[in-house]
């Protein structure tokens, strides 16, 4: 997908959310564990109840991945579900990837080619070789963890240099060097809604993908104060405040009520802004 694409149906719907499917047996309803397949069952009524409000889905692969081989059929059906049947939709493998470079490529082709995801999340503690693998792909996006939602993010994130400049600022720096880096993203935690300003400044232009709005308790209108760009440029992930938000067999219901809850709000937000 191109980011013209990405932007033209964020305007179409309205709607900068993305729905985190990070499926776990013991938290979805009982009725569905009889099934074949519970995890791919749970994710077709989520997309099935949620696909005209949202722009993403953003399946992180640990869940799937903790089930074995099943898991990953049940990833690698989900994600053909959504190719087949919503095309225009962004779709991110939350895989938060990267390794020396060759081995970076073969995770690219896992996730771009044999899956056939728009967009991983990469970690860019190995540099710009393990990056640039990803970047290689047309059409395809490389999420890139900047600074992060989760306590544990301050340990390095957040490290000063003699001139004060902070670890996740150089990171943003740095790869806007990187070749094809115009097929970035970064992750942004939206638990750290004063940074957006800053860190806007470093990178004006690209999308932001934003977790950590619902089960963290992060704020969709502190993050659009400055996250928001001329392209709107924000991707606001929420998982288990969504696909959880009922335990019973209207689950999917109460999801889309929970997604609509957040859409409508956005559409607010690029209402006032004028976007
Ligand atoms: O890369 C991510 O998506 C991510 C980065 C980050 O800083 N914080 C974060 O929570 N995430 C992911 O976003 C999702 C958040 O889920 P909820 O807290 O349930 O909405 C999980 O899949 C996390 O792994």
């Amino acid at each position: 997908m191109t980011k013209q694409e990405l932007i033209h149906q964020i305007k179409a719907k309205r709607s900068f959310l993305c729905i985190g499917l990070d499926v776990d047996l013991e938290k979805i309803p009982a009725h569905l564990l009889q099934l074949d397949d519970p995890v791919f069952e749970f994710n077709k009524a989520i997309i099935e109840a949620t696909h005209d409000i949202t722009v993403a889905y953003k399946p992180n692969t640990a869940f799937y991945e903790a089930y074995g081989l099943k898991g990953w059929e049940s990833l690698s059906k989900t994600i053909a579900y959504l190719n087949e049947n919503y095309p225009s939709i962004f779709t991110i493998a939350d895989a938060k990837r990267g390794d020396i470079g060759n081995t970076s490529t073969r995770y690219a082709k896992a996730f771009f080619e044999d899956l056939n995801f728009d967009s991983v999340t990469v970690a860019p503690y190995m540099g710009s070789d393990s990056v640039e693998p990803f970047l290689a792909f047309e059409n395809k996006f490389t999420i890139m963890l900047a600074l992060t939602s989760n306590k544990g993010g301050l340990d390095f994130q957040l490290m000063q240099d003699e001139k004060g400049a902070t670890l996740y600022e150089k990171v943003l720096k740095t790869s806007l060097g990187w070749k094809n880096s115009e097929q970035l993203m970064y992750v942004v935690g939206a638990t750290r809604p004063e940074y957006f300003q800053k860190i806007r400044n470093i990178v004006p232009d690209h999308f932001l993908l934003v977790p950590g709005v619902g089960a963290q308790g992060g704020d969709l209108q502190e993050v659009c104060t400055y996250g928001l760009n001329n392209d709107i440029g924000l991707l606001i992930n929420s998982s288990r405040g969504i696909i959880y938000a009922s335990p019973n067999e209207n689950f999917a219901e109460i999801a889309r009520k929970k997604a609509l809850e957040l859409q409508k709000e956005m559409q607010v937000i690029l209402d006032e802004k004028g976007l």
